[in-house]
C-alpha cells in the first residue's frame, strides 16, 4: 500500500476506486465500505483509494474556535489506521492536511481539484449523509451531477448496523469511554489495541521496580485513560499479560503528552525500537497524581496485584469452561 501526504505527484496518479472519510478505528461499517471499494477496482482495473485527513477536520475546526476539548477523542492513531486500511486491500491513501485552505474549498473546487486533477476518481463510494466542501455545501446530488459532467460512477454506502444501531466511531468512542471492551471489540470487529515503537523514557520506571515499554500515542485526546490490565502482542508467539497506564503521568512528567507505559509481568527484555501492539483487557483505575515517588509505587504494586488476580480468574474459568464440555 502506498501512503501519500498530499495529492500524489502526476505520475502517481493512477484512475482509482475512491472513497473518503476519517476512518477513526476503521470498524465494521469502514471495513464494509472498503470491501466495495476493493472489489469495484479489481472489477475495473482501478486502484483501491482512500482519502483521509489529519488532523481530524472536527480537531481542527475545535483548535480554530479556542476550544481544542471539543475535538473528538480519538480511537487510533495514524499508525493503525494505515493498518487496518492495508489490512482491507487498500492500495493507496492519500492523507490530506486538514487546514484552513483545504477547509475553505469549494465543493466544485473540492470535484475539480481533488477528486479529478488530483486523484483521477472513475468510481466514488461515500456514506449516504456524506457533505463536502467549504460550509459542507457539498452533498451526494453535487456529487452525482459531477459524476455525470466528468465522467466517474458515485455510489452511496447504506448504514451497516450491529443489533439495529448504526455502527459509528462515535458509537465506538461511547464505549470506550465507559470501558465497555467486549462492546468496542463487537462494533470494531477486533479488540481494541493501541500500536508503536518502543521509545526511551526517564529511565525512572527500572528504578521503582517497574520498568516500561513506552510508546508515544501521537494525539492529545485518546478515547481512553487510566491504568488498564492488558496483553502484549509483538514478542514471541503469544500474548504477554501485562498492566499499563495511558495518560500524561501527572506525578512524574508537566509536559502534557500522553503516553502509553506498559509492564509486562516476569519479563526482562530490551523492547527498544520494537514495534508492538498493546490490547486493552479491563479498567483498574483513574490515573492519579501522587504526592511522591514511594506513594505511587506502592499504588502500581496495587495495581500489578490486581491485574495477576485478573489473569489468574480468566484462566480458572477457562478451565471451568472446558471441564464442563
Ligand atoms: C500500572 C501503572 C500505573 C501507573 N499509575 C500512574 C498514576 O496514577 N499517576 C502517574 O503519574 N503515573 C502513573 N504511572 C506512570 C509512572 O509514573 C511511570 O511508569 C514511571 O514514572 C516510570 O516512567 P519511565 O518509564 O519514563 O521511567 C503508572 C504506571 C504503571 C505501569
Ligand atoms: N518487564 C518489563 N516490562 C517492560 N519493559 C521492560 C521489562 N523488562 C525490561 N524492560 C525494558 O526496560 C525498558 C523500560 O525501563 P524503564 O526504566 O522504565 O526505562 P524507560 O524510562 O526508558 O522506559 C523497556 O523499554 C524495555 O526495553
Amino acid at each position: 500500500m502506498k501512503v501519500f501526504r498530499g495529492l500524489p505527484n502526476a505520475e502517481s496518479r493512477a484512475p482509482c476506486a475512491l472513497t473518503i472519510g476519517n476512518f477513526d478505528g476503521v470498524h465494521r461499517g469502514h471495513q464494509a465500505l472498503l470491501a466495495q471499494v476493493r472489489e469495484a477496482a479489481t472489477r475495473l482495473n482501478l486502484d483501491a483509494a482512500v482519502m483521509t485527513f489529519e488532523p481530524h477536520p472536527r480537531e481542527f475546526f475545535a483548535q480554530l474556535a479556542g476550544t481544542p476539548e471539543k475535538a473528538p477523542q480519538r480511537i487510533a492513531n495514524l499508525r493503525d489506521k494505515l493498518q487496518s486500511l492495508s489490512n482491507a486491500g487498500v492500495d493507496r491513501v492519500i492523507v490530506e492536511h486538514f487546514n484552513a485552505n483545504f477547509a475553505a474549498l469549494s465543493p466544485q473546487d473540492f470535484i475539480e481539484k481533488i477528486l479529478i486533477q488530483g486523484l483521477h476518481v472513475r468510481w466514488l463510494l461515500v456514506g449516504e449523509d456524506f457533505c463536502f466542501g467549504s460550509r459542507r455545501a457539498g452533498n451526494i446530488q453535487t456529487l452525482i451531477d459531477a459524476g455525470k459532467q466528468y465522467g466517474f460512477e458515485v455510489h452511496t454506502m447504506p448504514n451497516v448496523n450491529n443489533e439495529g444501531v448504526r455502527i459509528s466511531s462515535s458509537a465506538i468512542r461511547a464505549a470506550l469511554a465507559k470501558t465497555d471492551f467486549p462492546h468496542a471489540r463487537q462494533l470494531l470487529g477486533h479488540s481494541y489495541a493501541i500500536s508503536g515503537h518502543v521509545v526511551h523514557g526517564k529511565k525512572l520506571g527500572r528504578t521503582i521496580g517497574f520498568p516500561t515499554l513506552n510508546m508515544r500515542v501521537g494525539h492529545k485526546r485518546p478515547a481512553l485513560s487510566g491504568i488498564f490490565v492488558v496483553q502484549v502482542h509483538g514478542l514471541g508467539d503469544s500474548p504477554l499479560p501485562a498492566v499499563a497506564s495511558l495518560g500524561v503521568r501527572p506525578t512524574v512528567d508537566d509536559s502534557g503528552r500522553v503516553l502509553l507505559e506498559t509492564h509486562i509481568f516476569d519479563y526482562s527484555g530490551d523492547c527498544y525500537g520494537k514495534l508492538l501492539r498493546v490490547e486493552f483487557l479491563k479498567k483498574l483505575r483513574d490515573e492519579e497524581k501522587y504526592v511522591d515517588l514511594p506513594t505511587l509505587t506502592a499504588a502500581i504494586e496495587r495495581d500489578a496485584q490486581q491485574a495477576r488476580a485478573w489473569f489468574k480468574e480468566q484462566a480458572s474459568f477457562a478451565v471451568s469452561a472446558t471441564d464442563r464440555i
